[in-house]
């Protein structure tokens, strides 16, 4: 079962059942709902290889019956936010973006089409997010009348931004997430860290179909259609490893080129335009400066509304008034709610400034989830630790001081200010 440790940042105070970055990802994981069953009865009895945490191996019927794990598709399990920016040809996005996802071809996204047409929509709430164009209305579930409705099934997970095909929802609150032993360090470091509130609960590392998936709980699991929203975290987006092996062996890529001109045919090189192809780590500065990396230390990467209107469209939310129009439409005009994200930031803010983990790691890529519902609950966890390294001693970080290469700063802890410092100016807003 998950980690109970969780703070929440609302009144009432209530605790909830609480992360790989894949070598090569696939399509989205979304799953056929009504054949779950079928589907997990078909899945062979695996092996899961726990981590310190659960420091011992049970075959997957051990998980289920303790657990109650599934480790088939979840019935409800979704991908369904899409990059809806400034585009980037569906072709060049195939392996990444869960816009297309569904059109992938694999298995579990192709059947996901025939799931949401014969899915009931618990609660009203609908999950069938955009995948196209920026703050979409989900397709329509038809009627909602509880005549005509299936009876009820768990909501669904929702992925707002990042690889798809990495996840696959589970039972019981969890969420599997393609391994990666950086990841997996890192998680399992955190757990016994200060900020082990602050992260999802993790759970070791399962085998399903020849894939092994880092376990954690699944942060929606509690929340009642929540909105959402990835703010990834810090100046930095790649690591100062990127940068040496760029130098080593450049690989330039069509895909990012592609990306580049879709948002702005005049920013590549005549080189690049040459090439046809960019360094990932100059489209990753690129990226930076583009948005508000550069300048606020953070940037939105996603949101998804709990009406189930998704946008990623924040490639260029660079300026504070951009940032903070779009983190009031996230908000809403709901007080509560933005001071429970207040002081969740806060309280995460005197962890990190004290945590070993923390101060130990050069944090890249990371992204802080929000999390709330019309019921007031309210949410912020750190998540994505793919691109998350230790640091050798006895260097440490103060997440603060400005980056030049060598001193591996990232850049958080004043992302996090400058976070911090636009809700509160919003506050009297709300
Ligand atoms: N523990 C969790 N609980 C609920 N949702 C999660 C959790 N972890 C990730 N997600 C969802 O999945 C999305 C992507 O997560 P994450 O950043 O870990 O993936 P990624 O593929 O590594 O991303 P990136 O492209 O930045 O490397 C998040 O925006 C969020 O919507
Ligand atoms: O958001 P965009 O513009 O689509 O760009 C992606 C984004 O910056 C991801 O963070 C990055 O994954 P990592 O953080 O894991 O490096 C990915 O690299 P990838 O294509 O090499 O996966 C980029 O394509």
């Amino acid at each position: 079962m998950g980690d109970l440790n969780h703070n929440w940042s609302v009144d009432p105070v209530w605790s909830a059942n609480g992360s790989t970055n894949s070598a090569k990802r696939t399509a989205a994981g979304a799953a056929d709902g009504d054949d779950v069953q079928s589907h997990c009865e078909n899945v062979p009895p695996q092996r899961v290889i726990t981590c310190d945490v659960r420091p011992h191996r049970v075959d997957v019927d051990t998980v289920m019956r303790f657990s109650g794990l599934s480790v088939g598709p979840h019935p409800d399990e979704e991908s369904l936010c899409s990059d809806s920016g400034f585009g980037g040809s569906p072709a060049s996005l195939l392996p990444r973006k869960l816009s297309n996802a569904s059109s992938s071809g694999l298995s579990p996204a192709s059947s996901f089409e025939e799931y949401e047409d014969d899915r009931g929509c618990p609660d009203g709430c609908p999950h069938d997010a955009a995948r196209s164009v920026p703050w979409k209305k989900p397709r329509s579930k038809g009627t909602t009348s509880p005549l005509s409705v299936p009876p009820r099934k768990p909501q669904p997970w929702v992925q707002v931004v990042g690889h798809a095909g990495s996840f696959h929802a589970g039972d019981n609150g969890m969420l599997l997430k393609q391994h990666t032993e950086g990841e997996r360090l890192c998680l399992q470091r955190l757990m016994e860290d200060s900020l082990r509130p602050y992260v999802p609960g993790y759970h070791g590392v399962v085998r399903r179909s020849d894939h092994d998936y880092n376990m954690m709980d699944d942060l929606l699991a509690h929340f009642s259609c929540p909105a959402i929203m990835d703010c990834k975290m810090g100046t930095r987006t790649y690591l100062e490893e990127d940068l040496a092996k760029a130098r080593e062996r450049p690989q330039p890529r069509h895909d990012m080129y592609e990306k580049m001109v879709d948002v702005d045919p005049g920013a590549p090189t005549d080189e690049e335009n040459a090439m046809q192809a960019v360094l990932k780590t100059r489209y990753m500065q690129w990226r930076e400066t583009l948005s508000s990396t550069t300048t606020m230390g953070f940037r939105i990467e996603g949101i998804k509304m709990a009406d189930g209107v998704c946008n990623t469209n924040f490639k260029r939310t660079k300026s504070r008034e951009q940032v903070m129009q779009a983190l009031k439409d996230f908000v809403g005009p709901n007080a509560r709610i933005m001071n429970g994200y207040l002081r969740r930031l806060k309280e995460l803010r005197l962890v990190l400034e004290s945590s070993d983990f923390f101060r130990t790691h050069e944090v890249v890529g990371s992204s802080l989830l929000f999390v709330h519902d019309d019921t007031g609950k309210a949410g912020v966890w750190m998540i994505d630790f793919g691109r998350t390294v230790a640091l050798p001693p006895p260097l440490t970080l103060d997440h603060r001081t400005p980056w030049v290469e060598g001193n591996r700063e990232d850049g958080y802890l004043w992302g996090l200010d400058n976070l911090i410092d636009v809700l509160s100016d919003m506050l009297p807003l709300t």
